[in-house]
């Protein structure tokens, strides 16, 4: 592997670990970067990005004040975007936009935290090449690319995030000047949240509400210099700042954003979809409404692989900590084990790696998918958009939701020790605990899902076509059942049974309560919780069923071995998933009470099978140490050399007696305080 550049030996214990792994680690990795190829790319963007240094920091991140870690944000950021310009420039398209990932993993050796650049690449850039015409691109394009100027995406207000009709900025149509007149009449109406905003960007996207001739056409999105290029001074009309100290993302300045009558040309109004003329007409988008909401469903996709990523870094900490760890006693007179080889701890992170597994597969599924509904959109067709909506919302609402749980679940692995910030996994943990919630939060996600899956479910009743994700309501409408066996095929199966039970319960309950009298919003709302639970289950079988075909088809030509540990992992997450919702197989699929006690038996041995490949497996995530910031998962395994120099590292230890001896302990001790 071409891991670090490390100053210390390899821990025998991993050194053992790794002679044990009976599978090419090389070829897993090449699986997981969706290719050979794209593994000698991401290696050649690490290289130039990482090789020289430029990354480190002169003093941890952890010890600067707000001011100073933020201004060394921008530092490095500045620094990143020098180094991998060349990079930069070719993301011309929505298509290339894959190619980011790359950059982002190999960003996280720059920011413990987060970039101030973040939205600019991650959002400004994706909407103007979603949301602007031909024309608009040509202009704003090139200077985005080329970091002329830095811009973020500011939708949420101090009032509303979740309820997007529900925003009150205004942006009315003077005919008169040819300008829009952006103004924010309350306090709640004040944007608020959009990274970058505070301190770092020049321009940026406002979601506002659009009135032209007197008539309000619901919320529109418009590219609005706030800065002065050569001062950065707020400009006349502007009022904007910083939000203030979060539980994360910390270095990337979110701010809040005001404005008085502020006048933009009326050019400044992306215009692919919906369009205002010079004397105010306004032109509505001819097919489908929602196309403002386009930036919210990539960044939606997206999400699953950054989730991923993350998994991937605190699994790879908390596996080769726990290889090297060793604690109690459960023999006499044998050694203290590694804690790698409770059956417990095996429970709480070989779910992880699987998880990272099936959450990378799907994500690249889920992005083909949505490259694909594009695809169609540029022609006009825009029947897929509402399965590609509701997929985007499950997986982004429950890949985000279970990284989080299971990110803490690796720290609870590492003991007290996974309570340092230097283990790394506080700040992954700070990072995606934040991703359940924006972009969308998880509760209304599940719900804009649920929604269509009533719909499918209706449609599947009356004998009318339904789209491919949803199929096995047609046989569940049928009555057809299949009998539980157990195997992969099986439990899949039964998941889907799980997701059409769910679903049809819900439909009952709906339309039980409306026949009593609701009307259909408060039949709905009484139902939500199951509306939710249900579109949990449909997404469930959507990953399972994903992560199984993907990895049936990718490792067709893999070696053996290579083919049984990626089964292995497969089937594992397919039995902790079953072995999760017993209650609902229970009372959707014939499983039995033995089916049950059987499952457990064949998930423990599937932890024993997997055992001996766990550290070759996190190895196949090669995640550079640069990029894992971590004394606890370092390739080599020097859990208590790093700890111990990490500790040096605090500023309380740069001197041998700190003031407050002198001026508190002392008086107090001798009673003259
Ligand atoms: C220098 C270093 C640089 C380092 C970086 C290097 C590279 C970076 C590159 C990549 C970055 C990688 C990863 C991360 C990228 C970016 C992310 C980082 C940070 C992000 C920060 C967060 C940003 C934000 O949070 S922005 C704000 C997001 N806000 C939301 O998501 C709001 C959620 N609310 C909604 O979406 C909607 O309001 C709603 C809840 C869906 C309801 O909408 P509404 O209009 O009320 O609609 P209604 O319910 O009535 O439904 C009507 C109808 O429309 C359908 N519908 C709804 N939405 C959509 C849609 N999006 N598309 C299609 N259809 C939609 C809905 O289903 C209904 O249909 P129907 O009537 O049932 O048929
Ligand atoms: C770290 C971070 C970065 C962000 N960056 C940006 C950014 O760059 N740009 C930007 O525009 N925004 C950004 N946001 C804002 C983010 O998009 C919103 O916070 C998010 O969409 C949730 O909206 P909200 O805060 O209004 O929550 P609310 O909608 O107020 O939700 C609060 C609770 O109410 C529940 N709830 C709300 N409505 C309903 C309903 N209809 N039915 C059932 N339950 C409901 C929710 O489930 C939730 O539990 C960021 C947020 C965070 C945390």
């Amino acid at each position: 592997m071409s891991q670090n550049k490390t100053i210390m030996e390899v821990n025998q214990e991993l050194v053992k670990e790794r002679a044990k792994c009976n599978f090419n680690v090389l070829e897993v990795t090449h699986i997981l970067d969706g290719g050979e190829k794209n593994t000698l790319h991401r290696k050649k963007i690490e290289s130039i990005a990482l090789d020289e240094g430029a990354y480190k920091d002169p003093i941890p991140e952890e010890y600067l004040s707000p001011k100073e870690k933020y201004e060394n944000a921008v530092r490095k950021s500045c620094l990143f975007c020098k180094i991998v310009k060349n990079a930069l420039t070719e993301f011309t398209g929505l298509e290339h936009f894959s190619n980011f990932f790359v950059l982002r993993r190999t960003a996280d050796a720059f920011f413990k935290e987060i970039s101030p650049f973040l939205l600019h690449l991650g959002m400004f850039l994706p909407t103007i090449l979603g949301q602007c015409t031909t024309e608009q691109q040509a202009y704003w394009l090139p200077r985005v690319l080329d970091i002329q100027i830095i811009g973020t995406y500011a939708q949420t207000e101090l009032g509303h995030g979740t309820f997007i009709r529900g925003l009150e900025t205004t942006a009315t149509y003077d005919p008169e000047t040819e300008e829009f007149v952006l103004h924010s009449p309350t306090l709640t109406s004040y944007k608020w949240w959009a990274g970058g905003l505070g301190k770092t960007v020049n321009y940026c996207i406002v979601v506002a509400q659009l009135y032209t001739k007197g008539v309000c056409h619901g919320t529109h999105l418009f590219i609005v210099q706030i800065r002065d290029e050569e001062t950065h001074m707020p400009l006349p009309g502007i009022k904007v700042g910083e939000i203030g100290a979060k539980m994360g993302f910390n270095t990337a300045d979110n701010g809040y954003l005001a404005f008085d009558h502020y006048r933009i040309p009326r050019q400044n109004m992306m215009m692919k979809n919906a369009q205002v003329l010079k004397d105010g007409t306004y032109v509505k988008p001819d097919s489908h409404g929602k196309l403002t909401y386009g930036t919210m469903v990539l960044v939606r996709v997206i999400l699953v692989n950054e989730v991923a990523f993350n998994l991937a870094k605190a699994c790879t900490i908390a596996t080769r900590y726990s290889a090297v760890r060793r604690q109690s006693q459960p023999k006499p007179n044998e050694p203290e084990p590694q804690i790698l080889d409770y059956t417990t701890q095996q429970h709480k992170l070989f779910i992880c790696i699987a998880t990272a597994h099936a959450l990378q597969l799907a994500s690249a599924w889920l992005w083909k998918t949505f490259n694909a509904v594009m695809s169609d959109m540029k022609k006009g067709n825009t029947d897929s958009l509402p399965e590609l909506h509701a997929l985007s919302s499950c997986l982004k609402a429950l890949s985000t939701s279970d990284v989080t749980s299971l990110i803490e679940q690796c720290r609870y692995s590492c003991g007290g020790h996974g309570y340092m910030l230097c283990s790394g996994l506080p700040n992954i943990y700070s990072f995606v605990t934040a991703t359940r919630t924006y972009e969308g939060d998880y509760t209304i996600l599940l719900l804009q899902t649920a929604r269509f899956l009533v719909k499918a479910y209706e449609q599947a009743e009356a004998g009318t076509p339904v789209t491919p994700t949803v199929l096995y309501l047609i046989e569940f409408v049928s009555g057809k059942r299949t009998p539980w066996d157990g195997s992969p095929e099986g439990i899949i199966k039964s998941f889907q049974e799980i997701a059409a039970g769910n679903i049809s319960s819900c439909v009952k309950s709906i339309r039980n309560r409306m026949s009593s009298g609701l009307s259909f919003e408060d039949a709905w709302e009484l139902t939500t919780i199951q509306l939710v639970g249900a579109a949990e289950a449909h997404c469930r079988a959507v990953i399972s069923d994903t992560y199984k075909k993907e990895i049936a088809r990718i490792t067709a030509s893999s070696s053996t071995n290579v083919k049984i540990v990626m089964e292995q992992l497969v089937n594992l997450y397919l039995h902790y998933w079953a072995l999760n919702r017993t209650g609902d197989l229970l009372r959707y699929s014939s499983i039995s009470g033995e089916d049950v006690a059987n499952l457990q038996m064949k998930y423990e041995e599937l932890l024993t099978l997997i055992r001996p490949n766990a550290v070759g497996l996190v190895d196949a995530f090669d995640l550079r140490d640069e990029i894992l910031h971590s004394a606890l998962g370092s390739y080599d395994g020097q859990v208590y050399k790093r700890l111990f120099a990490e500790a040096l590292k605090s500023p309380l230890n740069q001197e041998p007696v700190n003031e407050t001896f002198h001026k508190y302990l002392k008086p107090t001790m001798q009673g003259k305080l």
